[in-house]
């Protein structure tokens, strides 16, 4: 946890992610990575120097299934206010409109949900529970799929709704997560979700381990790819095209 909670203030002091009188709501779907960034978050609280509050947000997805009982525990053990916000969205995509491809549709319903819900609790900034990781997948799915070179970004500023979100995790690895939610007993409540649409994410995920056996520091470049702006060198038609043309 400790490595953790370095990487976590190394990554808020890089970027500025958190000052004096924040309120952040913390986006908690029960999946260790967001479960875990509560309890270091909490920590982390501890000795920042930025005084700021913590309230966690659950969106209840609405599947039959879904449990939040220890999710509602761990909420108290760790003394943290919380807001669980029940929704049909599982209903509503699946048994009245059988959207095929509902991934995206339901990540945008549930983002709407949950900013709106921390906006309601006087919360100015949203932590999610992206790590590093996510952030090298998204990298090169980004590549591969969509010709871009792009990734989610360490903070992000939602003008429409003046609220501010931030990945404290972006330089932890997945490994370390998985780690320390061991190591913690931290639970895990997923939401039951029927679709498997991030058959890309695993495929990319997959690609990325096999390259880990002959380039063993490959994820590590890649951030230091994605980090260094200086090194950025891609074809500028414009510039490229006046270095032999002297008139
Ligand atoms: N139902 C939800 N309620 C509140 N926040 C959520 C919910 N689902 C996702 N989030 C937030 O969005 C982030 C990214 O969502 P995603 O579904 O990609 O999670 P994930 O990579 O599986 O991580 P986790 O292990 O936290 O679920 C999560 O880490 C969490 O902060």
């Amino acid at each position: 946890m400790k490595q953790i909670l370095g990487k976590l203030r190394r990554a808020a002091t890089d970027f500025n992610m958190i000052q004096d009188g924040d309120k952040i709501a913390v986006g908690v779907s029960g999946g260790k990575d967001s479960n875990l960034l509560l309890k270091a978050l909490k920590m982390y609280q501890r000795f920042s120097n930025e005084k700021f509050d913590i309230v966690a947000i659950t969106i209840d997805m609405g599947f039959k299934e879904y449990t939040p009982e220890p999710l509602i525990e761990y909420f108290k053990e760790l003394d943290i206010e919380f807001k669980i916000v029940p929704t049909q969205i599982g209903e509503i995509l699946f048994d009245v409109r059988k959207e095929k491809n509902p991934c995206s549709l339901c990540a945008n319903m549930r983002r709407g949900i949950l900013h709106d819900t921390a906006k309601e609790l006087g919360c100015n900034k949203v932590a999610l529970g992206h790590h590093l990781n996510d952030a090298i997948e998204t990298f090169l799915l980004s590549l591969f799929y969509e010709a871009r070179l792009n990734t989610f970004s360490p903070v992000t500023y939602l003008s429409r709704k003046d609220l501010y979100l931030i990945r404290p995790f972006v330089y932890v690895y997945e490994k370390e997560i998985i780690g320390a939610c061991n190591k913690y007993n931290i639970p895990v409540v997923k939401n039951p979700c029927p679709a498997n649409g991030e058959t890309k994410r695993q495929y990319m995920k997959d690609l990325i381990k096999q390259i880990e056996h002959d380039i063993p520091f490959v994820k590590d470049n890649i951030l230091n790819a994605i980090t260094n702006i200086d090194q950025l060198n891609i074809w500028d038609k414009e510039k490229i095209s006046k270095i032999c043309k002297k008139d």
